[in-house]
């Protein structure tokens, strides 16, 4: 698997504002290289390990590296991400020299490195996800603990998109419905899903890393135990009819699968989009009113949309 790497040249007092933001535009993880500690690992006894070289570039200030899956669009989210870091002046932080580069990368060891950046995320009162290798003790009855371990595959909970869509889940779930879940990354809607009640679901990816970390998600999770986890493309060659079909893909992967979805669901079921970044909204909006969906709710967190979609039947 790819991953794109895009790099900042920044201050040391920027770095958790920049890394922030890195995580909100659905970086998986973040490594930091911050010349205060490069001054004290080269005083340290081991420092000679230490490949001066490499660090040149950051004698001065620090680099925040974020490492985005190659299946989110760069070209969608580096203006936000430009703009975001820039606003950063505007409440007294030091940018420094402000210098951005991209490079792909191919998996390696900054698979773990991310994971001291995510902590437990309280979607709503009743949902709340929680790193795998993190105590956490409920605040209510209520609260059902999602216990993750992303891994490689796309779906922290930590990003708009994941948030919107399990809000959304919580709206049209109200038990014993059949789910189908693409594009499951993770894994956390469908665990979602089953605490929210659903009776089956089939979680779909087309990525083998991410089939993988979801059929390990749902063993992290009793509730989940009996999620089916296949690897599909969207709904191609799928026949069943959900209740709801749920879906958080870029906007251009959503309009490929809006005829499958309509096919695929009930005349009463719901279909739920997320991922579109406000630009994209004409373009989906436009191709589900023609596969004759209709829009009952719409979602927004920051530049993201989501919506739960119905079918329009004539009376
Ligand atoms: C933005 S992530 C969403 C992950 C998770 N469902 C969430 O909400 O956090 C999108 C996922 O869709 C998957 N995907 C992209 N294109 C796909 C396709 N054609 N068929 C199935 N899955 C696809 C990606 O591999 C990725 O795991």
């Amino acid at each position: 698997m790819k991953w794109n790497q895009v790099s900042v040249l920044t201050s040391s007092e920027a770095i958790d504002a920049i890394s922030n933001i890195m995580m909100e535009a659905g970086a998986n993880g973040v490594a930091i290289e911050d010349a205060l500690d490069l001054e004290n690992f080269k005083s340290d006894p081991y420092g000679e390990l230490l490949d001066i070289e490499t660090i040149d570039h950051i004698r001065e200030g620090a680099e925040v590296t974020a490492y985005f899956p190659e299946t989110i669009f760069l070209p969608e989210i580096l203006p936000t991400i430009k703009h975001k870091i820039a606003e950063l002046t505007s409440f007294g932080l030091d940018i420094g020299k402000n210098e951005l580069s991209l490079s792909e990368v191919v998996e390696s060891d900054w698979a773990t490195a991310w994971k001291k950046y995510y902590h437990p995320v309280m979607i709503s009162r009743y949902l709340t996800i929680v790193p795998d290798w993190q105590e956490y003790t409920p605040h209510s009855e209520d609260e059902h603990i999602i216990t993750l371990d992303p891994g490689m595959a796309f779906g922290t909970g930590t990003h708009p998109t994941t948030r919107l869509t399990l809000q959304a889940l919580e709206v049209v779930l109200r038990g014993g419905e059949t789910v189908l879940d693409v594009g499951t990354g993770s894994g956390v809607l469908s665990i979602a899903s089953k605490y929210l009640g659903a009776k089956e679901v089939y979680a779909y990816d087309l990525d083998e890393v991410a089939v993988q970390a979801a059929q390990e998600n749902m063993a992290l999770n009793p509730v989940a135990q009996d999620v089916h986890v296949a690897a599909n493309n969207l709904l191609v060659g799928i026949d069943t009819q959900a209740d709801v079909i749920v879906a958080n893909i870029l906007a251009d992967i959503i309009i490929e699968l809006v005829p499958d979805a309509y096919r695929n669901l009930k005349d009463t079921g719901s279909f739920i989009i997320s991922g579109i970044i406000e630009d994209k909204v004409d373009i989906v909006l436009e191709a589900v009113y023609a596969a004759g969906f209709e829009v009952d709710q719409t979602f927004k967190q920051k530049d993201w949309f989501a919506f739960i979609l119905n079918k329009k039947i004539e009376e």
